[in-house]
């Protein structure tokens, strides 16, 4: 088999969109939400409202996030996948970590895969700091023994020692993507994915984050895929950027420059 670390054929994520009476398109989750809020607003008038539209036929549209995506990574390769709100991105990336099914073809991930998704994905909110880091090592099939020899580093690089043993709920979110982050660079799994959390923390960490991307590239071989809408980090931090618009890949090219003008041209998905 080829030495890749990530091959995707054919992807594609199909969502149903329910259409309302009204004309209006939604998901199906945020339909439930819509009807909450309308009804805590005017309850007489949503009551009278819903009956008149329980008469009128609703319909379902499909609605791809991704579509016909094809593409292979390489071990030690640092992608970036950009492109405009609604693109696509975050789809990308939770399909690939196995949070979304797709609909469509397939995905062969060649090594183990950490994921740094948004806030308040891969850790257990009860659980303490020093839990997490154990829990998040045993997902990856690793020993209690390796994660031992690996804490000391995570914890230092996090730079969230003092409350180790509080709950992560009780976390701000730059603490909870420091201690994230730091779980998933140092742990074992040659595959990363960071998505856009970064953001959320200071400057300085954002920096230390980036270069230690750089590094595990360099020196372990590991294969990382950013998402940000930061075109700096992506220049400094990617080798190769994958431009997803409407859910397709607009192109995919080592010219990270090029790419980003493509993505900068877009306007966002509808
Ligand atoms: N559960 C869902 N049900 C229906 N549609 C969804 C669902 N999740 C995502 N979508 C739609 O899929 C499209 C792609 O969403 P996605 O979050 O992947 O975009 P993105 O490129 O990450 O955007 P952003 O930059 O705004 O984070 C959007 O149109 C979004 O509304």
């Amino acid at each position: 088999m080829d030495n890749f670390a990530i091959r995707v054929e054919n992807l594609g994520k199909k969502y149903r969109i329910h259409h309302l009476p009204n004309g209006q398109k939604m998901p199906g989750y945020s339909r439930v939400n819509e009807d909450i809020t309308r009804m805590l607003k005017s309850p007489f008038k949503f009551l009278s409202k819903k009956a008149h539209e329980e008469h009128k036929p609703e319909t379902d549209e499909d609605f791809w996030a991704l579509k016909d995506l094809d593409f292979t990574i390489y071990p030690g390769e640092r992608i970036g996948v950009i492109g405009r709100n609604g693109a696509g991105k975050s789809t990308l990336l939770k399909t690939l970590s196995r949070i979304v099914t797709p609909s469509t073809g397939r995905m062969t991930i060649q090594g183990r895969l950490a994921s740094l998704l948004e806030v308040g994905t891969g850790f257990h909110p009860e659980l303490t700091g020093r839990e997490n880091i154990f829990l998040n090592g045993s997902i990856l099939g690793m020993a209690r023994k390796e994660i031992s020899k690996k804490f000391d580093q995570i914890v230092e690089f996090s730079g969230v020692e003092r409350f180790l043993d509080t709950p992560v709920k009780r976390y701000s979110s730059g603490m909870y993507v420091r201690l994230a982050f730091s779980v998933a660079a140092h742990l074992d799994s040659e595959i990363l994915i960071v998505d856009e959390v970064l953001a959320v923390g200071d400057k300085e960490f954002q920096a230390k984050s980036l270069k230690k991307m750089r590094e595990l590239t360099q020196e372990e071989d590991r294969t990382i895929l950013f998402v940000s809408h930061d075109s700096e980090k992506i220049r400094s931090l990617c080798g190769r950027v994958i431009v997803l618009k409407g859910g397709r890949v607009l192109t995919d090219t080592t010219d990270v420059d090029a790419g980003l003008t493509l993505m900068e041209a877009q306007t966002p998905a509808k």
